[in-house]
This record gives structure tokens, sequence and C-alpha cells, in this order.
């Protein structure tokens, strides 16, 4: 367990069987029929005509920044984003290393109306399951934590609850096996998750590489208008904030002021 990738995955995989004991498969899979009808998060996405699409995250801690933001009330800042114009949101679940929680992606979804990606490290089809029944429109896959086969199969499943999907990579070798799925949502990190470095670069380079079919959102690292601008002239057309909104008191005015 050398980077932190590694380190997440495995902490998740060991809390999963205490998870399956405590809430069985079919209980979940009852829960998850009982969602409201997942929102259209691609469609929120393609939906932005004369600004950019933005996805703001809820996101208390990263593993590269420790604690981002103190004062943590999620139906505030869940309606902050959508005052300031966001298009989606994006939640952190992940509770030991980002300080995130199943309920804070309930409570934003009952706070507004627009649809939520699950930002969680997804390697098993009890977590998919699980992100619909807590009520996600979208669920993420990283590649780097995927093998081609688990991210088909989970993205079948996905599929399946009727939820978009938002695969990840930060290489060309991930974004081979990214192209092979049917997901047209390419989320290109530019924040390398196994060194925790981050370089603009990454979506500059790889965003090159996806066909026109396909829709690149660029992930991490973006500060200001002026990134956004520089990566949607490298072919992004979504734009997935966290930190740089997070650290402002005003989520509102801090997402008004990056998309215009
Ligand atoms: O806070 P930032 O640098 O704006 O980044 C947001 C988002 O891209 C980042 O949180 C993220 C991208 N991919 C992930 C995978 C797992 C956890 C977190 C992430």
């Amino acid at each position: 367990m050398s980077d932190t990738l590694s380190e997440i995955v495995a902490y998740k995989r060991s809390q999963l069987e205490t998870k399956k004991r405590k809430m069985p498969l079919p209980i979940l899979e009852a829960k998850a029929a009982g969602q409201q009808a997942p929102r259209g998060f691609r469609a929120a996405l393609m939906a932005v005509h004369g600004r950019h699409a933005l996805i703001g995250e809820i996101k208390k801690a990263s593993p590269s920044k420790g604690l981002i933001r103190q004062d943590f009330d999620v139906p505030k800042i869940a309606r902050a984003y959508v005052n300031g114009g966001a298009a989606c949101l994006s939640v952190l679940t992940e509770d030991k290393w980002f300080q995130g929680a199943d309920e804070n992606l309930q409570i934003a979804r009952q706070s507004m109306h627009l649809p939520i990606l699950r930002k969680d490290f997804l390697v098993d089809a009890y977590q998919i399951t699980e992100s619909r029944a807590l009520g996600a429109d979208a669920v993420l896959l990283i590649m780097a934590a995927l093998n081609s086969y688990e991210a088909r199969d989970l993205e079948m499943m996905a599929r399946d609850h009727g939820m978009d999907v938002l695969v990840e990579v930060h290489d060309e070798a991930e974004l081979e096996e990214a192209l092979k799925l049917k997901t047209p949502l390419i989320g290109i990190n530019n924040r390398d998750l196994k060194t925790l470095e981050v370089k603009l670069e990454t979506t500059e380079r790889l965003a090159r590489q996806v066909p026109g079919d396909r829709m690149v959102v660029a992930e991490s690292g973006l500060s200001s208008r002026s990134d956004l601008d520089r990566l949607k002239a490298a072919g992004a057309s979504a734009f997935l904030i966290g930190e740089t909104i997070m650290r402002q008191e005003d989520v509102g005015a801090a997402t008004k002021a990056l998309i215009g």
C-alpha cells in the first residue's frame, strides 16, 4: 500500500463485509427501488449554454489538504451552488480521508433540485446499489482503481439503475480503457491520485485524444476563470470544482465568479 489511492481502496474493501452484513443486498435493492427517479446528470451538463458548465463539489477535507472548510452546512452549501448557477453537484461520501458522509448526499438532494454525483471510491457492485439507495443520480468510476472488466460491470449496473456514469482517467492507458465503456462522460483528473500532484496540462494533453461524441469533464485544481477558459479551449466542456469554492465563505458568489 504505497500510494493514497490503494490505501483508500483497501479501506473501502475492508468496510464492505460489515456493510453487507448490516444491510443485505436485497434490502438495499428495495431501498434503491423506492427512491425518486434519477435526475439527468449528463442532460443537465448538456443543457448549459453561454457559460461554463460547473459541477460544484461538497467537500470538507482531502488527503492532500486536510480540513478545507470548517463551517460545513450541507443544505446551505447545496443551495448556494444552485444560486451561483452550478449545473450539477458532486458530494463526497468517503469518510476517512475526505470527512464525507452518506447522509450528506441525502441531505443535499433534499435541499435542492440539481442532479448529484456520488463521489466515492466504488469498486464493488454493492456500492452501486448503495449509491442509488442514497439517491445518487450519477456515480464516479475511477479507472486507476478498476480493471476493464470491473469497470464494465459497474457501469452496466449503474445504467440499469438509471444513473449516469462519470469515468475518471488521468493518463493515456486509462483513457483507452474508458473509451471502451458506453458512457459519454469522460472525467480527466488533473490530480494524480497516487502522488496527489496537480497539473492542468493533464486535461490539455488527454482532451485532444477524446472523440467528439464524448464529453470531457475537467477535474481538480481549477482555481480561476482563466483556468476554465484555458481548459475549455483544450476541449473540456464541464468543470468539477471543490476546494477553490469550499475555501470561500460565500459559495454562491464564488461559483458565479468562476462561471460568469
Ligand atoms: O477540490 P478540487 O481540486 O477542485 O477537485 C475536485 C475533484 O476533482 C476532486 O475532489 C476529485 C476528483 N476525482 C476524485 C476522486 C476521488 C476523490 C476526489 C476526487
